[in-house]
């Protein structure tokens, strides 16, 4: 089982089951394997078995009411970032006790929500939200349970777009800064301090960012103990990396095991905010190819799915591997697969060796994570189905948008 939470999901071998249900449900089309959605979840919960924790699954990744159902009933938490996520976690079926607050710019509304679902702990971004939550909770007759996310300013060597730990990004309170606003939290009311946070960007492959952050912060628990702020857990955040091409990120083991060594003796509750280790490699995007079209020097296999259905490529420069769902015999060429989309921006994957020709389907890998959830109606495009497959079930899990959905809710002036 070396590696297995990298490797190609139970989807992928099956490519003939991928072209049945491309065929039976149109495309483009997101399927998920529950089987591989269940697994990486419990290579998280096993790694860290006899230690106090919690997993909360990050919604932001795929937040499908099947995905989170599939989780919930395996007794994951989940870390949200509006009321949107949290609205979905309780429909999904979630326990409101196992969520974590995440987020910069919670708004009064979510505050209120949250309190009144009792979640677990709000992980608090800064001085002004740590104000207005309590002021919430007091007026609710509520004591809102906190954490503080402070920025260790650590290097995560991520891409810039989803590093989130340097001082320069917006997350969290400065380092400098978090003594005092423990203080503070930890006088108010409306407020009972119960942990710390940090989350230091996603997608990262070595594990010695996450280890100095962890002494970063487990230095500043030190310095609270030391003033009577008794912290009780360490949210380490999310960010374990996956295999797009040829990364080898550390598995939830080594990474759990090496960040319970650096804990030592303490007596800390650790939370684990997993989304893309979880969910991307349960899931594929599959297109069909429209046209091939050529000019003097470039190859393009013109395809159905576009930036407005995984953007990751256009948005960061994301690289996933793109493969035939039933291969050619023969020669291959170099194509770059594009959308329909009026940007030039809009590709899927440059500079692909493959043997293509109309009609046929490609598999985008790597898509379970940051795909759907992403996707927009840019060019009045109706959003992709979503299919999760089961066993020997595959379950539409979210109908293709119909055109006419597309203006719901708008409307002319009189
Ligand atoms: C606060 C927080 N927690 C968890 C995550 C999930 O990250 P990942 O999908 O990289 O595990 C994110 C996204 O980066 C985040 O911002
Ligand atoms: N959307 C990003 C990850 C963002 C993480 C959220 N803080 C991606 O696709 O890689």
């Amino acid at each position: 089982m070396d590696h297995f939470l990298y490797q190609a999901d139970e989807l992928y071998a099956e490519q003939c089951q991928v072209a049945e249900l491309a065929k039976q449900h149109g495309t483009p089309l997101y399927i998920y394997s529950r089987a591989t959605l269940e697994r990486h979840w419990h290579a998280f919960d096993n790694a860290v078995s006899d230690h106090p924790h919690l997993i909360c699954y990050a919604v932001k990744a795929n937040s499908n009411i099947a995905v989170l159902n599939v989780l919930a009933r395996l007794g994951s938490g989940f870390d949200i970032v509006s009321g949107g996520e949290l609205s979905r976690v309780i429909e999904a079926g979630g326990d409101p006790a196992k969520v974590v607050f995440s987020g910069v710019g919670k708004t009064v509304a979510e505050m209120e929500m949250a309190l009144n679902l009792g979640i677990y702990c709000f992980n608090v971004e800064s001085a002004a939200e740590l104000e207005q939550l309590n002021q919430v909770a007091l007026r609710l007759g509520k004591v809102a349970p906190v954490s503080l996310r402070v920025n260790p300013d650590v290097d995560a060597g991520t891409h810039p777009y989803i590093s989130t730990g340097l001082k320069e990004n917006k997350f969290g309170i400065a380092m400098e800064e978090a003594e005092a606003i423990f203080a503070r939290a930890h006088e108010l009311a409306g407020l009972e301090v119960k942990g710390v946070d940090c989350h230091i960007g996603s997608q990262l492959t070595e594990i010695k960012p996450f280890l100095d952050a962890m002494d970063r912060m487990l230095a500043l628990i030190d310095r609270l103990g030391s003033q009577g702020i008794e912290i009780k857990h360490f949210d380490v955040g999310g960010g374990l990396g996956v295999t797009y091409d040829d990364e080898v990120p550390p598995q939830p083991d080594v990474y759990a095991a090496a960040l319970l060594d650096r804990l030592g003796g303490r007596d800390l509750k650790l939370i684990f905010e997993p989304g893309r280790a979880i969910a991307a490699n349960a899931g594929i995007f599959v297109t069909q190819v429209l046209y091939l079209k050529e000019n003097s020097d470039k190859r393009f296999a013109l395809v159905d799915g576009a930036m407005n259905d995984l953007i990751r490529p256009s948005l960061y420069s994301a690289w996933q591997k793109i493969i035939p769902v039933i291969e050619r015999a023969g020669t291959t060429h170099n194509y770059d697969v594009v959308g329909p989309v009026c940007e030039t921006g809009d590709f899927l994957g440059k500079d692909r060796q493959l043997n293509v020709q109309a009609g046929d389907y490609l598999a985008v890998r790597s898509s379970g994570a940051y795909g759907f959830t992403m996707a927009s109606n840019y060019n009045s495009r109706p959003r992709a189905a979503e299919v999760m497959v089961d066993a020997d079930n595959a379950y539409v899990i979210r109908e293709r948008e119909k055109v006419a959905q597309l203006w719901q809710g708008e409307q002319i002036l009189p």
